[in-house]
């Protein structure tokens, strides 16, 4: 008997004879950490006009004349830094994510993933998909916080896929879940573990979002508000614990990008700022990211780690996003499940 199964009702009506797939979604990388393939990659994603909400006639002259001849060289360096033998970390570790859960609703129930820009594309999966004879799909955009340059261009891209097939499936999609019990438990547990296995004890915790243009906020994208709450609630169930009695935590934003004012404060500047204020000691999360990525492994690894010791700091340290962890998999295990609930 299947987890649907054994779940329903005893009247429910029977299952339908087609499966159900489930899609875990991240953002996107390229296919290879060299400038032509990084190049390739920042062309799709900069061109969608949820990520950059400038009109088109005005910012695709920018993006080809000046962004894509000069942003590539250097983001592939970063990559070329973080880059493993399977491939990106955010796509491997988003693939390993999905293989972890693979089996554990059923056998009507397939998992597999996506990346909203790059690849395998949203479009390729979701072929796959039904082409397995999923008449059901349930996508899970892996970004706790929503933003409408990341939920809503999942939401966007499906939706144009959708639009092209004539037979679609019955979809769902797991919504934010920044101040979701299952994903802040899971941080808690993780984040303590991690910390408890430092050979120091922070005087610091330092929250790193992913940043985004200051305008987005009062134009009403609720992100920013989402990441502050993920930050107090997180702290609200760390602050008793004994691993991290006396440590203040912080919040700040990572990721500029562009002359625009972006969330304040920056992650960059905060860092210089504990250095020089005195603070010895300091370990930095990113609860925002589900996998770890060129952010958190080259920006907040290596260059944090810098702009942290030269400005006077001794012990810095960067705890691991959920990833494949035993709490990582069991939140996206119970996350999915509850979703699934009745489809079978
Ligand atoms: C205007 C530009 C950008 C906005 C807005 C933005 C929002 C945003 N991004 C993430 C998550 C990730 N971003 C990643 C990389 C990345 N982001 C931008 C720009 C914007 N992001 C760029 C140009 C890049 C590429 C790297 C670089 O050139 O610096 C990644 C990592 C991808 C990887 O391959 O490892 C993630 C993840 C969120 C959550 C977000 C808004 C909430
Ligand atoms: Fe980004
Ligand atoms: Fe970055």
């Amino acid at each position: 008997m299947t987890w649907l199964k054994q779940h329903l009702p005893n009247d429910h009506p029977p299952v339908s004879s087609g499966s159900v797939g489930v899609l875990l979604v991240n953002l996107g990388t390229p296919d290879a950490p060299d400038p032509g393939s990084v190049k390739r990659y920042l062309k799709q994603f900069l061109s969608d006009p949820r990520v950059i909400e400038i009109p088109a006639i005005a910012w695709q002259p920018i993006l080809r004349g000046i962004i894509l001849n000069t942003r590539p060289a250097k983001s592939a360096a970063a990559y070329s830094k973080i880059w493993t033998d399977r491939g990106s970390p955010l796509a491997d570790i988003t693939s390993r994510q999905a293989e972890a859960i693979e089996g554990r609703f059923g056998e009507n129930v397939i998992v597999d993933y996506a990346m909203r820009y790059g690849n395998p594309s949203i479009e390729t999966q979701l072929n796959k998909l039904t082409e397995k004879g999923c008449d059901r799909i349930l996508i899970a955009p892996l970004y706790p916080q929503y933003s409408a340059a990341t939920t809503a261009t999942v939401f966007d891209e499906v939706a144009r896929v959708l639009k092209g097939l004539r037979w679609q499936p019955a979809l769902r999609f797991v919504p934010p879940y920044h101040d979701d019990a299952l994903y802040l438990n899971a941080l808690a547990d993780d984040l303590t573990a991690q910390v408890s296995a430092l050979s120091f004890k922070p005087d610091v915790m330092l929250l790193s979002f992913h940043g985004m243009p200051q305008r987005t906020l009062e134009k009403g994208d609720p992100y920013h508000c989402h990441c502050q709450k993920t930050s107090r609630l997180l702290r609200e169930r760390l602050q008793d614990r004994p691993e991290w009695e006396g440590v203040r935590f912080e919040t700040s934003f990572q990721s500029r990008f562009g002359p625009a004012q972006w969330l304040e404060p920056a992650t960059d500047d905060t860092l210089v700022a504990e250095g020089e204020k005195g603070t010895k000691r300091l370990v930095v999360a990113a609860p925002g990211f589900s996998a770890d990525c060129v952010e958190t492994l080259e920006e907040l690894a290596l260059e944090g780690r810098d702009e942290f010791l030269e400005a006077g700091g001794e012990e810095f340290a960067v705890l691991d996003c959920l990833n494949t962890s035993g709490s990582g998999i069991q939140m996206l295990e119970t996350m999915v499940a509850r979703e699934l609930s009745g489809w079978a």
